[in-house]
């Protein structure tokens, strides 16, 4: 149950974005000679993140010194050989490059970092092969390669099937995991963070310990980096961003196009042997601080030219701004430099809006302003757009003029379905290339938001246009004039655009019903436009349309987009930002031209960190998941979360994510604890989150019982935020099987099924006092005689011939009230994980002769308690009459009490019941008789009997004298039971 919840509530996972980390196991006894070199020597970037050199394909000084890709690639090239050599041992290796002892004694540490480096053809082997690194660490470099491999192949294949990892036990889905544990936003840094290695990537050797430089903006520009293994310094998310707030591209894999491979150990991976099939050279951290750092004395003097420039920007914007300067803008768009913004505007953007750019419409939102004109200028999804398009251009051919003939092709038939179906996430332009499309054919768009038309037609279609939205859809739809064939030429052709039709609910006066039977009579194609073509509402409406689903465009189509937009408005920014922008949003094209309309009226140049800023900022709107809540509080990051978001993220869902903690806290192992051998840290660490968890218990008490709403934070900071600082880390398993994501909060199911076991239990209670054999409560009840009376109830089954222990078992039920239910119920409350289950060792055919010797006996049973009744004829007592009836009153009965109760279970009987009671006769005095016989205050003997069944109508048996007289004369007080005289 729990993962079908899960499914629900996962949001998409952000794919891991590097920094995920785990604490340096060992800081190295001995600083490597090398690490005292002064970084900023070009030399020595290789060497002072004291580590071990990598290869001969780490760039040099040389690579500092270029600063465009070709010319890097050639330098390095010049000095790289062809083929790469395979790898020397140490002996063989160049001073520098061999590994430090402080290094060995690094690597041999990284060798007990369980994750990330062990070969996958060993996988679930990866403790074992410590101790054989250990051993071999005399070549130190074979046994780390092999194991980087791993990291990499890892990182570089998360698709990978689990098998190939040696974490398998705990896996789950691609990619899953390590994303949660970042406070960054969706679909980062795609291909890294596999489950595998969720939060296992080493912390940077010297994390935080190097400045890191600032260079010119643009001074990366134009290059591409793909990141290996763990930087010296940097996590991999900051590296990212340093690239990135420098004009570079990080992808995460290498290809032809990729400049340089960062990376501050040659990890031997795919990607680092990617790199050397394709010649790329390698950079070190230090490498690319330098390189960074470089550009700064230019940089001073860009970034006053830049100011200048920025301001003077600033200037123009603000009165471009105001309404009556924006000639002025215009004009210099034109003339002044814009040349570029011009040539680059062609493509997209049709000439028309540049014009538009410049008058009345400039007070236009930029996404009327640059909404595509041409169905080419939609971005992404063309071939989607050609089907729409070849669909309404055949749509007559198929339907009007087939009509004719034919009564038109079948619905089933898909290639020619009436109406399309255009689905996809908001903002990707499906509206647009409805419209778009439409005009192009000569169609003439009738626009309905189906939401706002969410009832059904009147039958009368007659009421009309003047009527109901959905009226004017069916006068639309089936209007023989506007449509006839023969005026076809006179007329307009219209198409109906049904937007958001996921907002008419099926079961909201059947508008989705309405829906389909237009589509079905109607003479107009229809386009149908929604978010999700999978949602319930819609399973019958696919069936009557062609469904063509809209993907989101891809990242750098959109920048493309938004570039072209930007410089239209004179905008600075570059391309990188424009990607950031892209992918924070998610593919919704809308919000990323709203994004920057937004940003660009405070600034009129947008850097990378801009839109960082900003997109963090609007992503704290978001709605998030208790389950993305939860993975952001346990995740490696957990610590580093300021306290506002601490608390932001656990009042999400104040119900769901304490329940989530308390779920899976257990699982965690904390990374605050380190080394910690023998698990008593562990131990340590989860005590006190249990306490605290505790602790949040009461206040949620509080909260709910006596409305204490003040203490809503004090209950989140118990019940989560302490528990999630206390062992926020690495998720592990605990049980084989067991999967590794956090699981539902399993306490909204064990209420439900306590409170079914209360009620049981409180069944037997009633009965067990009904009977008068003892005084108890219901804790004493179920503690203190449950297990005697199981035994009573199953021994004698399991020991005794059967017809002694199935009489002797009724006689025990019958002296305690107790019915089949409670037998049931004392059995199965006192089931326990791990023991044997006491019907086990009973024959069925032992059961089945208890069940109707018990059943034998019912006609004749001394009744205490209301619901011990059961008539025949009927499935459901007619409890509270019965109840009523055994009343005690001070006069007999009422002659008409056998009728009365007739007619009660007439009531109170279903419609199968009613039958039953047919079979057995309904006349008047055919109904059963139920004569209640007993002045003795212990319960009333019941006997019952039919008055068709040719025996005298009436039996009256004394209540069992013996015990009758005992309870009298012990003047037990009777809960439940209800006596009656007659
Ligand atoms: N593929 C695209 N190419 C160019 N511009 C686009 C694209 N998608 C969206 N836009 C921009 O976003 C605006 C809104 O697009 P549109 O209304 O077509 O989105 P939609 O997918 O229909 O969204 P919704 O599902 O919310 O109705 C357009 O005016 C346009 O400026």
């Amino acid at each position: 149950m729990s993962s079908d919840i899960r499914k629900w509530f996962m949001k998409q996972h952000d794919k891991g974005s590097g920094s995920v980390s785990k604490p340096a196991t060992v800081v190295p006894d001995k600083p490597s000679p090398l690490s005292s070199q002064k970084p900023n020597q070009v030399q020595a970037t290789q060497e002072n993140s004291g580590r071990r050199k990598t290869s001969k394909y780490f760039t040099t000084s040389t690579a500092k010194e270029v600063n465009s890709e070709e010319t890097v690639k050639e330098k390095v090239e010049a000095k790289t050989p062809p083929k790469r050599k395979t790898r020397k041992s140490n002996e063989d290796l160049p001073d520098d490059i061999k590994p430090s002892p402080a290094k060995k004694l690094h690597r041999n540490d990284d060798d007990d970092d369980e994750d990330d480096f062990v070969p996958p053809s060993k996988d679930k082997r990866s403790a074992e092969v410590k101790p054989t690194k250990k051993m071999k660490t005399g070549s130190g470099i074979q046994i780390i390669r092999s194991s980087h491999q791993v990291d990499d192949h890892l990182e570089d294949e998360t698709n990978e099937k689990d098998s190939e990892t040696p974490l398998k036990a705990g896996g789950r889905g691609k990619g899953g995991r390590g994303s949660g544990a970042t406070a960054r936003g969706r679909g980062r840094g795609g291909g890294r963070g596999g489950f595998m290695n969720f939060g296992e990537r080493k912390d940077p050797p010297h994390k935080g310990e190097k400045e890191v430089p600032e260079g010119a903006p643009e001074c990366l520009n134009s290059l591409t980096f793909v990141i290996s293994g763990t930087l010296d310094s940097l996590e991999r998310e900051e590296a990212e961003d340093l690239i990135k707030r420098h004009g570079g591209r990080v992808t995460s894999a290498v290809s032809k196009k990729t400049s340089f491979l960062l990376a501050d150990e040659d990890v031997g991976g795919r990607k680092s042997s990617k790199a050397k099939e394709l010649g790329i050279p390698f950079l070190t951290e230090d490498g690319l601080f330098d390189m960074i750092r470089k550009s700064k004395p230019a940089k001073t003097q860009m970034q006053e030219e830049k100011k200048k420039r920025s301001s003077e920007k600033l200037d123009k914007s603000i009165i471009n701004k105001s309404p009556h300067k924006v000639e002025v803008k215009d004009d210099k768009a034109v003339s002044v430099g814009r040349k570029d913004a011009a040539k680059s505007v062609k493509p997209g953007i049709s000439p028309d809006k540049r014009k538009s750019h410049s008058g009345d419409r400039s007070s236009l939102t930029w996404t009327e302003k640059y909404r595509p004109k041409l169905p080419n200028d939609i971005i992404g999804n063309q071939s989607i757009v050609k089907q729409l398009h070849d669909w309404l251009m055949t749509w007559d051919e198929h339907f009007l003029h087939a009509g004719q003939k034919g009564k038109g092709k079948k619905q089933s038939d898909s290639g020619s379905k009436k109406a399309v179906l255009l689905s996809g996430s908001p903002g990707i332009g499906k509206s647009t290339s409805a419209k778009l499309v439409s005009q192009m054919l000569g169609f003439q768009a009738i626009e309905v938001n189906a939401s706002d038309s969410r009832g059904k037609a009147d039958a009368k279609i007659g009421k009309g246009i003047g009527g109901s939205t959905s009226n004017s859809i069916k006068e639309l739809v089936s209007n023989e004039i506007v449509n006839s064939s023969s005026d076809w030429s006179k007329h307009q052709k219209s198409v109906l655009i049904m937007d958001e039709v996921d907002g008419m609910s099926a079961g909201d006066r059947g508008g989705v019903a309405d829906l389909i039977a237009s589509i079905k009579i109607s003479k107009i194609p229809i386009i149908c436009i929604c978010n999700d073509r999978y949602s319930q509402k819609l399973k019958s409406l696919v069936n009557y349309c062609l469904p063509l689903n809209y993907r989101k465009p891809t990242k750098q189509q959109m920048a493309k987009r938004l570039k072209q937009i930007a410089d239209a408005e004179g905008l600075q920014i570059n391309e990188v930002a424009l990607e950031e922008l892209a992918e924070r949003v998610n593919g919704d094209m809308r919000m990323a031209i709203n994004q920057l309309q937004y940003m660009s009226i405070s600034k009129s140049a947008i850097n990378y960190d801009d839109v960082r800023q900003r997109l963090l900022s609007s992503a704290k709107d978001e709605d998030i998941s208790p389950f993305t809540a939860v993975d952001k509080l346990f995740g490696f990051n957990g610590g580093k979360l300021r306290m506002d978001e601490r608390i932001d993220l656990s009042m999400s869902d104040p119900d769901l994510v304490p329940l989530i903690v308390q779920e899976n806290y257990i699982n965690y192992r904390p990374t605050s604890i380190g080394k910690d051998e023998n698990g008593v840290k562990r131990m340590q660490f989860l005590a006190r989150a249990a306490e605290s968890i505790g602790d949040g218990d009461i206040f949620n008490v509080q909260i709910r019982r006596y409305r204490q709403w003040q203490l809503s934070q004090s209950s989140s900071f118990a019940s989560c935020i302490i528990p999630a600082a206390l062992m926020h880390g690495h998720r592990e398993t605990l049980e084989p099987g067991e999967r590794n994501f956090n699981r539902f909060g399993g306490w909204l199911g064990k209420n439900s099924t306590m409170r079914k076991n209360l009620r049981l239990l409180e069944d037997v209670h009633v009965h067990f006092l009904a009977s008068q054999e003892a005084k108890l409560n219901r804790a004493t009840l179920r503690v203190d005689y449950f297990t005697l009376l199981l035994k009573q109830l199953t021994y004698p089954l399991q020991m005794m011939p059967k017809e002694v222990a199935v009489q002797k078992v009724v006689e025990f039920m019958d002296a305690y009230s107790l019915t089949q239910e409670d037998f049931d119920t004392i059995v199965d409350l006192s089931k326990f994980k791990g023991h044997p289950n006491p019907m086990d060792n009973i024959q069925p055919a032992v059961k089945s002769a208890l069940t109707k010797a018990y059943k034998q006996g019912s006609s004749s049973r001394v009744v205490r308690s209301a619901d011990l009744i059961t008539l025949p004829g009927l499935k459901k007592a007619p409890k509270k009459r019965i109840a009523a009836l055994l009343e005690p009153v001070e006069n007999g009965v009422s002659e008409e009490n056998g009728e009365a109760l007739a007619e009660n279970e007439e009531e109170n009987s279903d419609s199968e019941d009613a039958d039953d009671v047919g079979l057995l006769g309904t006349n008047a005095d055919q109904k059963p008789q139920l004569d209640l016989l007993t002045n003795k205050p212990k319960g009333v003997q019941v006997q019952l009997d039919l008055k068709n069944n040719g025996k005298s109508n009436v039996k009256k048996t004394p209540a069992s004298k013996s015990r009758a007289s005992e309870a009298a004369d012990k003047g037990a007080q009777v809960t439940g039971s209800r006596k009656r005289k007659k």
